[in-house]
């Protein structure tokens, strides 16, 4: 359970910064929306999540794009059924490339582009949630099976954890230094090279826990 909730959730926020650091207009403009809701003297709480609607978007754009379980979990057929006018026999495994769905561009308008903008109100995908209900879009699988932990790690582990790295700190890449965006292939889908970046504090002293 645990491995399930924090490998899944650290690839998430790591695949958001590469993006951002890729991109600076959007850790900009994430770094600007906390210190409007936030300010400077504190840290980012929970209960500041539902006032920040960009940090959402590059959450869920980070999950469309790069989500941690490219390929979900094998499921298994018990009995024969028809889905989408095609048989699936019995004592099949499936397998469901959510990686390849959140590229699709039958579904999205240029998915190769991190544009968090897409999940905002105008955006073509606002109304499209990772909740199992929008096929376009399942980076926590869909149905009876679909990850228990979906609140929990959008919530807790992917918004605060990306929110407090991207509020509480600049972030500068080395000199010279460019953000190789390789996937290691597997069961999830780290970065194959981490990130290497320099990182200072930028709220008042007093905010940060001694
Ligand atoms: C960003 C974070 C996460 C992602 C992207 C993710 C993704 C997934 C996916 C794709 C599945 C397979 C669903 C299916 O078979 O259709 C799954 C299953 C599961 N997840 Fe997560 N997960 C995340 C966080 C968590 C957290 C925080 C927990 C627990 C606290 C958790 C616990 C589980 C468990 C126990 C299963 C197996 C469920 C079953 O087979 O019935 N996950 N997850």
């Amino acid at each position: 359970m645990f491995k399930a909730g924090t490998d899944t959730s650290t690839i998430i926020v790591e695949w958001a910064l590469a993006e951002m650091l890729k991109n600076p207009t959007i850790f900009k403009r994430m770094q600007s929306e906390m210190d409007t809701v936030i300010g400077q003297d504190r840290l980012l709480e929970e209960s500041d999540i539902l006032n920040l609607p960009y940090l959402q978007a590059v959450v869920k754009e980070a999950l469309r794009l790069h989500p941690s379980t490219p390929l979900s979990l094998p499921h298994y057929s018990f009995e024969s059924c028809e889905i989408n006018g095609y048989h699936i026999p019995a004592n099949t495994r499936l397998i469901t490339n959510v990686w390849a769905i959140g590229r699709d561009p039958d579904a999205w308008d240029n998915p190769l582009e991190f544009d968090p903008d897409r999940f905002l109100p105008g955006g073509k995908a606002y109304n499209i949630e990772p909740h199992g209900n929008d096929f376009e879009f399942i980076p926590f699988g869909a149905g009876r099976r679909i990850c228990p932990g979906k609140q929990t790690g959008i919530l807790f582990f992917c918004s605060i954890f990306l929110g407090a790295v991207v509020h509480g700190f600049d972030w500068r890449l080395p000199d010279g230094e460019v953000i190789d965006m390789k996937e290691t292939p597997g069961l999830v889908m780290p970065k194959t090279i981490p990130i290497k970046a320099f990182v200072t504090p930028r709220l008042a002293s007093t905010a940060y826990p001694h």
